[in-house]
């Protein structure tokens, strides 16, 4: 399983002279190749930072979640997962490969990853709290969010079900140190998975954190890790510095940095990676801005955002770089019947399917970015199942990374994230109690 990323509509081979040359992308790219290589040592010890990169190659940490999976699959017709940002993005964009509503065999999922008083009561007076299983993700275990839906649910359920039967309902994923969300698992018994030290949040889509709700779906978790070590192995291997590579990527977004083009637009022509785009927004934005570098990442959706941001992309500031994402859906899907459009003003629409409209739309629009002198780069998908979306989450989450090697910043970290939840402690702090 390779990701063909098409980079020729970023450079001056279609977009003219003044757009970058790919030897310059080549070579920024090979200029990475020192950092490749260590990425692999460290892949071949099996240990050391970054972690994430030895996800792919594990599989005994999938047990313990197979088996609270299957206690809660069994329990449950819907589970909540509480958490936010890094805790709960990779596992919403996994689901969206399910096919919810799933059946009788695998409960509902709920992303619960906001405070907000209304859609929170409202879901919480639609369910059955019997047949409700809660699963709490913080890597830090002290995000004020995931403490405050927790402290709730618990007292729901244990109005609702009675305290000692709570652990066979409420589950909790956290580092193995103290923490308020470990000391309040610990007050309950909990069932309790790890989440690993050495993982960041916005990096954790393939350990626990994002396969346990891939399990609770039904999902295929080993084929997640399976198409992320394709994926790996190409990107540290000889052909690490080509076009199609993380490292190509990664010196593309910095080049084009470099030229104002301060924004990158992800826009795929798939449905199911809408989350994606979230996924990869807190990636890129929180891995990369830093010391006032860093590009801001727009989430966008094919071809429904034609709709509302193409203006901008062609007629606006000349400052994004695009990527489009689409799957071959040519001769897919529901067929349009000619009798019901007999107006020779649809008669483009005739006997079509409505994958051919979706293909149709995903190639003209990055064929209108590109002929607009928008630095395009495309990837078209055979298929997407479990195997290409973990090999699409470990090209980005490589990318990333190299681009912060480029930068020179620390992609690891989000200090700046802190200072307003203090603030927001200090407000708490003076207003009124019940
Ligand atoms: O997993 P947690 O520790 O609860 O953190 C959840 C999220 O909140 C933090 O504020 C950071 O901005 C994110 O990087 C993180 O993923």
């Amino acid at each position: 399983m390779s990701l063909a990323f098409d980079l020729s509509g970023c450079l001056s081979a279609r977009l003219g002279d003044g757009a970058l040359e790919e030897s310059q992308v080549l070579v920024k790219a090979q200029s990475l190749r020192p950092a490749l290589d260590r990425l692999s040592d460290l892949r071949s010890a099996g240990e050391g930072d970054p972690e994430f990169l030895l996800l792919p190659d594990r599989r005994a940490d999938l047990e313990p979640a197979r088996d609270l999976a299957f206690a809660l699959n069994e329990a449950c017709d819907d589970v909540l997962i509480l958490g936010t940002g890094g805790s709960s993005l990779g596992g919403q964009t996994l689901y969206a490969l399910a096919d919810a509503p799933l059946g009788p065999a695998h409960p509902r999922l709920h992303f619960l990853d906001n405070v907000d008083p209304f859609g929170f009561e409202r879901l919480l007076d639609r369910l059955d709290l019997e047949h409700t299983g809660v699963v709490a993700v913080s890597k830090s275990g002290g995000t004020a969010e995931t403490l405050c839906q927790f402290a709730v649910i618990v007292e729901a359920m244990i109005e609702a079900l009675d305290e000692s039967r709570l652990a066979s309902r409420v589950a909790v994923i956290t580092e193995p140190k103290d923490s308020p969300l470990a000391a309040l698992a610990e007050r309950w018994r909990l069932p309790r998975l790890d989440h690993d030290l050495g993982v960041g949040g916005r990096f954790s889509v393939l350990s626990v954190v994002g396969l346990l709700p891939a399990l609770l779906a039904g999902l295929d978790a080993a084929a997640f890790r399976e198409g992320a070590a394709a994926v790996l192995d190409r990107a540290l291997g000889p052909e690490g510095c080509e076009l199609a590579s993380p490292a190509a990527g990664a010196a593309l977004a910095v080049l084009a940095a470099e030229r104002g083009y301060s924004q990158s637009v992800l826009m795929p022509y798939v449905d199911r990676l809408a989350d994606f785009g979230l996924w990869y927004r807190q990636l890129w934005a929180e891995s990369l801005g830093k010391h006032g570098k860093g590009t801001t990442p727009i989430r966008a959706l094919g071809p429904v955002d034609q709709h509302s941001q193409l203006q901008l992309y062609l007629q606006g500031p000349a400052d994004k770089l695009f990527t489009l994402i689409r799957l071959e859906t040519e001769g897919e899907g529901p067929r349009v019947a000619p009798q019901i459009v007999d107006d020779p003003r649809l008669e483009y629409l005739a006997g079509r399917r409505m994958g051919d409209l979706l293909d149709a739309m995903a190639r003209a629009t990055a064929e209108t970015l590109i002929r607009n002198g928008k630095p395009t780069r495309t990837l078209v998908l055979e298929r997407l199942d479990e195997e290409v979306l973990g090999g699409l989450f470990m090209h980005f989450m490589l990318e990333t990374i190299l681009a912060a090697e480029l930068l020179g910043v620390d992609a690891y970290d989000q200090p700046a994230v802190e200072e307003g939840k203090v603030l927001a402690r200090d407000y708490l702090a003076v207003m009124q109690r019940d």
